[in-house]
């Protein structure tokens, strides 16, 4: 019996665990993968390369076509690539993480992303059975008809706590510094005018404060389950 591609949407602010359970559902479900903050930062590392100045959202609007950024949407090797050049470790440092909210409120930069980001999309899940999305506004504005919605909470202390064990070496910094980058980051994506971070009005609000990673991924494979339709 055939199934219909499934659309999963998973969105949340930074450190709810977004990435980790999204992986581990596609690669489980043998679902595609997307991580749209992914092409944010790429967007943004491309405008830092280019000596673009990221607070003058004219020039950035300007420059933003010019990118080619292409993801790769195995869940098991996900990839990131700007004009052919792999971006996957430097879009992860401290620089472009402060400058990608800026650059991921400029309508201009959401547009082009925006529509890459839904011919990824159909494409992979036709050709995948199905693809899990992350990012901050997928259930809302990407694929508002995705078949399961999800929205990752956890408390500030949790995700500051989760974040500050990944970062090593120059990106190192205290648990209160990350906090407070952390929480000035989701000010910034909250309250911008286009496509703000947000809980669908039909998604599916987790808190994964108290809950392991493992416990988070079953509780979304199983909503992923219950919405797969046979067809007859
Ligand atoms: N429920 C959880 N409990 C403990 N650690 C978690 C949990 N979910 C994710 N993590 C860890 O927290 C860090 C951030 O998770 P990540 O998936 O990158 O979050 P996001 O994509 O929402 O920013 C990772 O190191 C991940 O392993
Ligand atoms: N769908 C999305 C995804 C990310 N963004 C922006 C806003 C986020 O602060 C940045 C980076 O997103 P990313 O998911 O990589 O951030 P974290 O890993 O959660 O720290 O990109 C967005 O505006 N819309």
């Amino acid at each position: 019996m055939a199934v219909t591609p499934v659309i999963v949407a998973i969105d949340g602010p930074s450190g709810t665990g977004k990435s980790s359970t999204s992986k581990a559902v596609a690669a489980r479900l043998g679902l595609g993968y997307l991580d749209t903050g992914a092409q944010y930062r790429a967007m943004t590392w491309w405008m830092l390369a280019n000596g673009v100045d990221v607070a003058d959202a004219a020039a950035v609007a300007a420059a933003c076509a010019k990118p080619s950024i292409v993801s790769g949407t195995d869940p098991l090797a996900p990839t990131i690539t700007v004009d052919g050049t792999d971006v996957a470790g430097p879009i992860r440092g401290r620089e472009v993480t402060s400058a990608v909210s800026a650059v991921s409120a400029v309508p201009e930069v959401r547009a082009r992303i925006t529509e890459l980001q839904r011919s990824l999309a159909s494409e992979t899940a036709a050709a995948a059975g199905g693809i899990v999305v992350e990012g901050r506004d997928i259930g809302t504005t990407v694929l508002p008809a995705a078949d399961v919605k999800i929205f990752l909470t956890a408390s500030p202390e949790a995700r500051a706590a989760r974040r500050s064990a990944e970062l090593s070496g120059a990106d190192a910094a205290g648990l209160a510094a990350t906090r407070e980058a952390l929480l000035k980051r989701d000010a910034a994506d909250s309250g911008r005018t286009a496509s703000p971070l947000a809980k669908a009005a039909d998604a599916t609000e987790v808190d994964t404060t108290e809950l392991t990673l493992e416990q988070v991924i079953e509780c979304v494979v199983t909503l992923v389950e219950a919405a797969r339709r046979p067809v007859r």
